[in-house]
């Protein structure tokens, strides 16, 4: 994928080869700007490769996907309406029944913790708030494929572990696909079932390692187990040596 702007072209990804399996957790986990969020764009068919190919179920992608639930990384939360009503607007968009609606704001609103916060504007909601009607957002429709860019990025330390529990406990009952971005190593490996590893800009792909940590997983013992360690190594292994890759270009210039 090349963009080209007013400020010239700039090529986001490069050689990026992989399969994401029906029913799998994925993490991309890759240095800041090397093209993720642009990976997830093309995947949601907002925008169109400049070469290549991109398939869902093994169709062409050429346009936006209806199958696919997309949670960017700047929220796309309305500031007049409420948590009911933000996340009943992608039902809305699909003209499901009114009871329908409701039934399902109520489900979802229930699944990520925002029961009695239902009739509060976004200015009332606390960061993590915000985030998880985000994420109902993405669920409501209940998608086959979420795609999730950062969505605990910007969250201090302890409700990200209680954020990722929730959402690892939902997606093992929901059994969904997950695309799922991040720069945190510890992020990648605690909830995915396989790591897909990006070099700086222009993107390729590094390495894919499988995490093989067993499910349901407890994520605050997880971390202090010798399996944990051992996937940990061979991701920094790699991560590691394309970081110490990219200072060594960019002194160059
Ligand atoms: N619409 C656009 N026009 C021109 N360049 C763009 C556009 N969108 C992204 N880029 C550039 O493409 C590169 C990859 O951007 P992208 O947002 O995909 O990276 P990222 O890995 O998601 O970054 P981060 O981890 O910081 O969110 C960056 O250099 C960015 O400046």
């Amino acid at each position: 994928m090349t963009y080209h702007g007013r400020r010239g072209t700039v090529s986001a990804l490069s050689h990026v080869d992989f399969t994401l399996w029906q029913g799998e957790f994925v993490a991309l986990l890759g240095p800041s700007g090397c093209g993720k969020s642009t990976l997830l764009n093309m995947v949601s068919g907002l925008i169109a490769p400049t070469s290549g190919r991109l398939a869902y179920r093994g169709k062409a992608i050429n346009g936006p996907n209806t199958n696919i639930g997309y949670m960017t990384q700047r929220d796309s939360i309305l500031p007049w309406r409420t948590t009911a009503q933000n996340i009943e607007l992608p039902l809305q968009i699909r003209h499901l029944p009114a009871r329908e609606r409701r039934e399902k704001v109520a489900t979802y609103i229930e699944m990520v913790g925002l029961k009695g916060f239902e009739n509060t504007y976004p200015s009332g909601l606390s960061g993590g708030m915000r985030k998880r009607v985000g994420l109902a957002q993405a669920l409501v429709y209940e998608p086959e494929t979420l795609l999730l860019d950062e969505p605990f990025g910007a969250l201090d330390a302890i409700l990200r572990l209680r954020m990722q529990a929730e959402l690892l406990a939902l997606m093992e009952k929901l059994g969904a696909t997950v695309l799922f971005v991040t720069h945190d190593m510890d992020e990648a490996i605690t909830l995915a079932d396989r790591v897909v590893v990006m070099s700086a800009r222009p993107a390729r792909i590094i390495d894919e390692i499988e995490v093989g940590l067993p499910r349901p997983r407890n994520l605050e013992q997880l971390q202090f187990t010798a399996e944990y360690q051992e996937v940990r190594r061979r991701v920094w292994d790699n991560l590691g040596r394309e970081i110490h890759s990219s200072e060594k270009e960019m002194a160059n210039q």
